[in-house]
């Protein structure tokens, strides 16, 4: 690839510096893998205060590349926190009111245990050693984690496409623990397009000669070029083709005509090319395997006998789904079958598809309608709970 100047060298040492707080588990994670994984730690962020009763926690689950830092700059990037816009003092999610929790998932990069980590085994980076994690396996975590905080039951778990896969499990395994549930642009499993856009996106990884079997940290190395062209295949997937064409269209990139040449001629290849390289300067590419992994295998319906129904039995959880018409990820047909298995499950259930063209990521954008929704949902949950409501 001709300008795809990703190739610096990096250590261990350049890993994203360590969040603020961590949770030591002093029980191992039991893992669907068949093993336990001990020690283990959660890197995670909260916002707001808990009440005296503990009733006015929301947990956040992030998405595939997200972190911890929901409401507050990424020390990382220098970004705000990626709901920033939506969580704050006075906020939709106001924490003001709300004691907003965040966990970097089981077999990320940004504190938490993952392939990055040191497996005690050898004193090196687990890379390939560490089992494979599931949305399971990051759910029974945050478990411990709320446990830990002393929190008997979260007032809400939202989260949108990986996060929104958190929330659904959440809802499915702890019903008892979770008063709502706001799953966001996501499904019950991924579909056979979405693990082969994955699969593309490993093979990259994989077939960067700088992966070296996974073992690229010990040597001071990362598989950065392959990290970049998986990223810039799974950003087209993010967005729309409609949001491309009003963004971009087939403007040319600082020039008047073309090259005849492979350089970044077009706009949306000089924005794809971004987006890969600023994805290599926040992200390792082992962690990238582990989390689209655990994507692939999140089917909520064949750990119920192939019954989505079954999956909410008896639940008194109160639901909002909510899906973008022009997210042909997690298209809204994918939220609407978990609508139908809540319907027919006798769940509480809402559903709201948001117009746009801004695609899958549009959960991450200032969606007004979406806003809107989380607002009105969270207000009459909190009425049902017994909150105060603005
Ligand atoms: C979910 C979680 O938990 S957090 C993880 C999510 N975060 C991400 O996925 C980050 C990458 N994703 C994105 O940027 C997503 O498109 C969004 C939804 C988060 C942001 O969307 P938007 O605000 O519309 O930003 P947009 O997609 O236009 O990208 C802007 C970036 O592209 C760059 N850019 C825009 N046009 C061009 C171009 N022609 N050539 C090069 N770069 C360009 C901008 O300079 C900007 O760079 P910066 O992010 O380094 O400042
Ligand atoms: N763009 C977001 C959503 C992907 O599902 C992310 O990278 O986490």
């Amino acid at each position: 690839m001709v300008a795809l100047r990703v190739n610096k060298s990096h250590s261990e040492a350049d890993q994203p510096s360590s969040p603020v707080v961590r949770f030591e588990a002093d029980q191992p994670l039991k893992l669907d893998a068949g093993t336990l994984l001990s020690p283990f730690q959660v890197a995670y962020q909260t916002y707001g205060d808990l009440n005296a009763d503990k009733s006015n926690a929301i947990l956040v689950c992030h998405a595939l590349t997200g972190d911890q830092h929901v409401a507050s700059p990424n020390p990382v990037t220098g970004k705000p926190g990626w709901w920033q816009v939506l969580i704050g003092p006075g906020k939709v999610i106001d924490t003001d009111r709300f004691f907003v929790i965040c966990a970097n998932v089981i077999g990320g990069c940004l504190g938490s245990t993952g392939p990055a980590s040191t497996d005690p085994a050898t004193g090196k980076p687990y890379a390939l050693n560490l089992p494979v994690i599931t949305i399971r396996d990051m759910v029974r975590a945050q478990l411990m984690l709320i446990d830990h905080l002393g929190i008997d039951q979260l007032f809400c778990v939202i989260g949108g496409s990986m996060g929104g896969m958190q929330v659904l499990e959440w809802a499915s395994s702890y019903p008892e623990r979770v008063f709502s549930a706001l799953p966001i642009a996501t499904g019950a499993r991924h579909s056979s397009q979405n693990i082969a856009f994955h699969e593309v996106g490993r093979q990259s990884v994989m077939a960067d000669p700088e992966w070296l079997g996974g073992d690229y940290l010990v040597a001071g190395r990362r598989p950065e070029k392959g990290l970049a062209v998986a990223r810039m295949a799974a950003h087209i997937t993010y967005l729309s083709e409609a949001a491309l064409h009003r963004k971009f269209g087939r403007n040319l990139q600082d020039r008047d005509r073309p090259t005849f040449g492979f350089d970044a001629d077009f706009q949306i290849e000089s924005y794809l090319r971004h987006q890969g390289m600023t994805f290599v300067d926040r992200f390792d590419a082992n962690s990238y395997l582990y989390l689209t992994r655990a994507m692939d295998y999140f089917d909520l319906a064949a750990d119920h006998g192939g019954r989505l129904v079954e999956a909410f039995a008896g639940t008194k959880t109160r639901f909002c789904l909510v899906s973008f018409t022009s997210d042909w990820l997690f298209p809204t047909e994918e939220s609407r079958s978990v609508v139908h298995a809540l319907n027919a499950a006798g769940a509480s259930v809402s559903f709201v598809e948001i117009e746009t063209d801004r695609g899958h990521d549009a959960f991450l954008l200032d969606e007004p309608e979406l806003f809107a929704a989380i607002d009105g949902f969270l207000r009459s949950a909190a009425r049902a709970k017994g909150l105060a409501v603005r």
